[in-house]
């Protein structure tokens, strides 16, 4: 079901999200375009394949946490990337609320490697593991893989698998 009012933005200020981000890397191959995941080791969806990423922290802009942490994850250094959407998503009937800022890396550099946290390896865009990656991402993948930009929000059922409710829709973060 889609319904396309902010649910989150109603919240108090005690409940407001935690911000996070999300970093893709892109590269062209001679079978096609091919995406950057890594395999969650440890924490927070944990057995997934996911984009690099994590939380903001105190004093630092969202943009220089999402570098940090594709450093930090895959060893990948990113000179520039581009916003390209922001999620928000609520679990545990509203206990767990998270604004994840997603970014393509336009430049980067570095040879993908396994760290604590995650196991990189690169998927031809068109095979991606959606049924090993988060419910949300078969909604937006599609649109980040288009060069589109985009918000919305996403409310889990009490599993914290499957989707209640969402919204999605194009947006521009010139
Ligand atoms: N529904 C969802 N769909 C998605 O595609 N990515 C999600 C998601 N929910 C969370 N994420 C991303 C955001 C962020 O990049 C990552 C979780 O952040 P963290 O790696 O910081 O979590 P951890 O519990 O491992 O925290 P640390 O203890 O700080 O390492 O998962």
């Amino acid at each position: 079901m889609t319904q396309d009012h902010g649910t989150v933005a109603a919240l108090p200020q005690e409940k407001q999200p935690q911000d996070l981000t999300l970093v893709f890397c892109r590269r062209r191959t001679a079978d096609g375009p091919e995406i950057l995941l890594g395999l969650k080791k440890k924490g927070f969806g944990t057995g997934k394949w996911n984009g690099f990423g994590g939380k903001v922290e105190a004093g630092e802009s969202i943009e220089v946490a999402a570098k940090r942490e594709l450093l930090e994850e895959a060893g990948v250094t990113a000179t520039k990337v581009a916003k390209r959407g922001h999620l928000t998503f609520v679990l545990d009937s509203y206990e767990h609320i998270m604004k994840v800022h997603l970014y393509e890396a336009v430049e980067w550099h570095g040879e993908p490697t396994e760290s604590d946290e995650m196991a990189p390896r690169w998927y031809r865009e068109d095979a991606l593991p959606f049924e090993l990656m988060w419910a949300d991402d078969a909604h937006w993948m599609p649109l980040f893989l288009a060069g589109k930009s985009f918000e919305g929000e996403f409310i889990f059922k009490p599993d914290s698998v499957s989707i209640d409710t969402h919204w999605l829709r194009e947006a521009s973060f010139e």
